[in-house]
């Protein structure tokens, strides 16, 4: 895929997200003039107020709002500003497009660990996206690049075998990061990466993240939405913060908490002075 002109992997300018309206819900506007840019090789994290539009974004950003709905399904649309990501305009991403720009963009949906298909093996799930972009891939070499992703996610061979339903929450939460790291992307989109995970995993996860970063330097970049600070401080360049559907706040950790001057930020500085390392007991916002 052609990278964008400026070399930068995503870049939002004005940026407004919109459910349209389906049955007796009307139009609701998720997220609002967002401008934002990550630059070639960081790492982003994404914090906010539940409801501030994260896992919209990351719907949109990854490509998946742009794929065919399945079922009742209502997907975000861009009604405003623009979208660029690995230099491709998301507003004039034909369908026909979709599904390359996708190998291109590890995404791990929210609810990643509870939606794996229940009748495929390990293997068989993170190997899929190597087959949907070439059916026709050599067989050995899958077997190799999946059984490194398993390991990448510090995972026992043993459970290539497996099916979902034989896992635990936060190993079948591993397995779907190695799916969406499976065709070496160039940038990865992950809504909770670490969500359900129990603190020696979560360590794993964020060093993994870390040293994708580092060893490909300016090629992988990474947009994290995550509460859980610990795996920001060790993961993150920046740090953008949400607040119903607006930017609150951007800029390194140390920079958003020290001089916070929106009120929810404000309330997440509190929290941390608290003990609080994972600070998602704010879901509604202060006030409200
Ligand atoms: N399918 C949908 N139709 C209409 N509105 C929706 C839909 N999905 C989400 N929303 C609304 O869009 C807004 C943003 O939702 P989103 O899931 O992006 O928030 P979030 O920041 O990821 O929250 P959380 O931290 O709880 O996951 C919310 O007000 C939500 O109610």
């Amino acid at each position: 895929m052609r990278s964008a002109a400026h070399g930068f992997p995503i870049v939002l300018s004005d940026l407004t997200l919109e459910y349209p309206p389906h049955g007796a819900s009307p139009a609701h506007v998720a997220l609002h003039g967002l401008s934002l840019t990550i630059q070639p090789g960081e790492v982003l994290g994404l914090l906010g107020s539940a409801g501030s539009g994260k896992s919209t974004l990351a719907k949109v950003l990854s490509g998946v709002a742009f794929e065919p709905r399945a079922g009742g399904d209502v997907r975000p649309v861009i009604t405003g500003g623009e979208a660029n990501v690995l230099g491709r305009r998301l507003r004039t991403l034909t369908r026909r497009k979709v599904p390359e720009f996708r190998f291109h963009v590890g995404y791990l949906p929210q609810d990643a660990a509870a939606t794996l298909p229940p009748d495929r093996t390990v293997a068989e799930i993170v190997g899929e996206p190597i087959l949907e972009r070439d059916r026709r891939y050599n067989r050995r070499a899958l077997q190799t690049r999946v059984a490194t992703m398993i390991d990448a996610v510090r995972l026992p061979l043993g459970m290539l075998d497996k099916y979902p339903y034989q896992l635990s929450g936060g190993q079948r939460q591993r397995v779907a990061l190695a799916r969406a790291l499976v065709l070496g992307p160039s940038l990865l989109i992950a809504d909770e990466p670490t969500a359900g995970i129990d603190l020696t995993v979560r360590d794993a996860v964020a060093q993994l993240i870390g040293e994708l970063r580092d060893r490909e330097h300016h090629s992988f970049s990474a947009l994290i939405i995550s509460h859980d600070l610990p795996v920001l401080r060790r993961t993150a360049d920046r740090i953008a913060v949400l607040d119903r559907g607006e930017l609150a706040a951007l800029g390194t950790i140390d920079e958003v908490f020290h001089d916070p001057g929106h009120p929810y930020v404000m309330a997440l500085a509190g929290a941390l002075d608290a003990g609080h390392a994972v600070i998602d007991d704010l879901e509604d916002g202060p006030g409200a």
